[in-house]
């Protein structure tokens, strides 16, 4: 017999900004918040998710498909993300599981139209097709300086024991990185309904915490029960 399917209020929250501005950091905080609350929650990211979107996302990091130019890359983008809703976003929701998604289509906005020039109608088409109606529920976008978030990408690796190549995209100019702040900045103030801009330029707790107030303002249904 099939398990039957739990009501589903289920949320599907994206974080998004620039290079280690802390994203990864609170997308792991507000699953472990949710789960306090007895909500079933999954974390992901982009590219990514699934297999197919993990062996896009391969390619591209490893700049394989750096001269097909910010119109191919889209493409690529849209293809693991179509992976992405279809096989994993879309079914958990549907199970009443919250979905936290570290990137999402905001950064193809982002990146690939508003910073790479990428025409809108074709940004729009290709979102159309991949999200096939699964916009975010709410989306947190980390606000900070780029040069101060590299120098986290720099300790980041040095913790690490990595060299500070930096992938695909991380290898772009200052320049290029200030106008993709910018990017983010627009696309947050097209869309006040579901984003909700905060400072990255804080302590990971307080960070945190004004992550979760801005969710539990959205959402209301966090504040019922008990605190995080
Ligand atoms: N609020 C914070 N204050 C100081 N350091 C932080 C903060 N949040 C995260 N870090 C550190 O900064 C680095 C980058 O964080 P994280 O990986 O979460 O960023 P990201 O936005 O996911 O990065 P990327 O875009 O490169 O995937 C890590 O070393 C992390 O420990
Ligand atoms: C989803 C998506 C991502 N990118 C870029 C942004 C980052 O440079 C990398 C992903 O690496 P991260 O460590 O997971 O942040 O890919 C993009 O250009 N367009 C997109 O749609």
């Amino acid at each position: 017999m099939l398990d039957a399917p739990k009501i589903s209020h289920a949320r599907f929250i994206t974080f998004e900004g620039g290079e280690g501005v802390g994203k990864s950091t609170q997308v792991k905080r507000l699953l472990q918040n949710l789960q306090r609350h007895s909500i079933e929650a999954i974390r992901t990211r982009e590219p990514g998710g699934t297999p197919k979107a993990e062996a896009i996302r391969s390619f591209i990091l490893q700049g394989r498909s750096e001269s097909w130019g910010p119109g191919g890359e889209a493409v690529l983008f849209a293809a693991a993300r179509l992976d992405h809703v279809n096989q994993l976003i879309a079914p958990n929701l549907r199970n009443g599981t919250w979905v936290l998604s570290d990137r999402f289509h905001d950064s193809t906005r982002a990146y690939q139209g508003l910073t790479g020039g990428v025409d809108d109608k074709l940004i729009a088409g290709l979102e159309a097709l991949a999200l096939d109606g699964h916009t975010p529920d709410l989306t947190i976008v980390l606000d900070m300086d780029p040069d101060a978030a590299f120098k986290r990408v720099a300790e980041r690796a040095v913790e690490d024991g990595l060299q500070v190549s930096g992938d695909r995209f991380e290898k772009e100019e200052i320049e290029w990185h200030k106008r993709l702040r910018d990017g983010f900045l627009r696309i947050a103030k097209d869309n006040p309904e579901r984003c909700v801009v905060i400072s990255a330029a804080q302590p990971e707790e307080t960070l945190e915490a004004a992550i979760w107030k801005a969710a539990s303002q959205r959402f209301p249904e966090l504040l019922a029960g008990s605190q995080a």
